[in-house]
């Protein structure tokens, strides 16, 4: 009995406030009810993964039927094979605790994935066809849209289906939960990236190494692969658009390094520089299946810019690019994102279980059922006012290629986004923390 949540308990959605400020967003906290929707002999459940492979997904999939069948005895469990699609257009695979006993060891999903392919009707009309009740969906922002357009579709028809999301993103670009699930397994297999970088950089006479890391427009791993490492002398993310020539920019800042410390280690999301790039090399924008802008090759393109300045200034130097993107997607989860796997199911099968539709995550430390539409509404981005971009700046010494005006145009965002009263502006405090950040630069 100890274990039950009680019904009424909710998480909020932000943990700092003011004093006087209204109570905010609250989440219903996530965890076993005393009392059930659905009778365990009447549960038929499916599983889907959808989107790029993330470190983790086995966890969840094999969480998801171990956790049905032992916590509340449920043994009807399908898994829908390559994504949405999969749901009008393949077999259902039955799957049982044995056949999933060991997929956790193993890296991608034994379900397969794909991109596109989200066909609201056929899918709904397929779970209604099947007699499917639980529908759990592992996937990122796109994923979950998917799933927020499923849950209005059943909704619609008065079908009795609850809609688990399980958020799924390397780039750990969803709103509002803590962090993803193979976040910190991506964070720290770029490590080895980053090393060799730095091994390769450091062997050489004026050596560059430069790594790209995942991130289309969120750079939180290439943020924490840097701080983690202490190797990198500059990280480049989306979010902090750069430049290269002049006062400032990025090719003084190599020149200053290489002369001071003869090698250096440059990491960049692959979604920084789009811009720069578009501008040098004007192409059409291309999709993916699902609507995803395929971005251009930062990596080639910043080795070749730096190459062609090295040359016009008569320097020596040696350049080594690594792009480990499908290498880090690929390994299995490590242990502690096997933990936070293994909870998030759980969690995820409770509220099933209670007949809720929801995405589960982390909220500020506890497990939370989250409505649809609050995290596919935005998007999870590293805000470069925060104290964790001031600290990468203070651990590369990187320019912050920011003026005065981006700071306060950026806090000034991020103070209505949040609803925040106006600062007292003149602060000494203030006028400390900008400047200290502008020094980088
Ligand atoms: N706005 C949307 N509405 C419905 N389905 C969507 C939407 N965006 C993406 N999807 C579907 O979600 C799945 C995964 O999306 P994708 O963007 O490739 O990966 P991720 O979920 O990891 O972001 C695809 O099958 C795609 O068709
Ligand atoms: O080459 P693919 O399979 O389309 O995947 C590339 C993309 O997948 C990701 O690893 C994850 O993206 P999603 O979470 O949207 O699936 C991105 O960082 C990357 O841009
Ligand atoms: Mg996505």
């Amino acid at each position: 009995r100890q274990y039950f949540v009680n019904a009424d308990d909710t998480v909020p959605e932000k943990v700092v406030v003011q004093k006087n400020s209204p109570r905010g967003v609250h989440f219903r906290r996530a965890g076993p009810r005393q009392r059930v929707y659905f009778e365990p002999e009447d549960v038929k459940a499916c599983i889907v993964t959808c989107g790029g492979l993330c470190p983790g997904l086995n966890t969840v999939i094999r969480e998801l039927v171990c956790g049905l069948s032992h916590m509340y005895n449920v043994n009807d469990v399908f898994g829908i094979q390559n994504g949405y699609k999969g749901f009008y257009s393949s077999n259902y695979l039955p799957m049982t605790p044995k056949s999933v006993n060991d997929i956790h060891k193993r890296g991608g999903t034994v379900l397969g994935s794909s991109r596109g392919g989200h066909d609201t009707h056929k899918i709904v009309d397929n779970i209604q066809d099947r007699g499917i009740n639980q529908v759990y969906i592992i996937g990122g922002d796109g994923t979950q849209k998917g799933a927020y357009e499923i849950f209005k579709e059943i909704r619609r028809r008065g079908l009795k289906v609850a809609v688990a999301g399980i958020p799924k993103t390397i780039d750990n670009d969803i709103a509002v939960i803590d962090k993803s699930f193979g976040f910190d397994t991506a964070v720290e297999e770029a490590q080895r990236a980053i090393d060799a970088a730095h091994v390769e950089a450091s062997s050489a006479e004026n050596g560059i190494g430069l790594v790209k890391l995942m991130g289309r427009y969120s750079g939180f791993i290439a943020m924490y692969a840097t701080l983690a490492s202490r190797d990198v002398d500059c990280c480049l993310i989306p979010e902090s658009p750069f430049y290269l020539e002049g006062e400032g920019g990025l090719f003084e800042y190599i020149e200053r390094r290489l002369k001071e410390n003869n090698h250096m280690v440059i990491v960049v999301a692959e979604g920084a520089g789009q811009d720069l790039i578009a501008k040098s090399i004007p192409v059409a924008d291309q999709l993916d299946a699902s609507g995803n802008k395929l971005l251009l090759d930062v990596g080639l393109w910043l080795t070749h810019k730096i190459k062609d300045h090295c040359k016009s200034k008569k320097m020596e130097m040696t350049i080594k690019y690594i792009d480990p993107t499908y290498m880090i997607r690929a390994i299995p989860s490590n242990a502690s994102d096997n933990v936070y796997c293994t909870l998030l199911a759980h969690s995820a099968i409770h509220g099933a279980m209670a007949g809720y539709s929801f995405t589960v995550g982390m909220v500020n430390g506890r497990h939370a059922y989250i409505p649809f539409h609050r995290v596919t509404s935005t998007r999870n981005k590293v805000k470069i006012t925060d104290r964790m971009w001031a600290r990468l700046l203070s651990s590369t010494n990187q320019p912050s290629f920011l003026s005065k005006e981006d700071i306060m145009e950026a806090r000034e965002a991020e103070r209505l986004a949040n609803r925040l009263p106006v600062p007292a502006s003149s602060s000494e405090h203030t006028k400390k923390h900008s400047a200290s950040v502008l020094s980088n630069g």
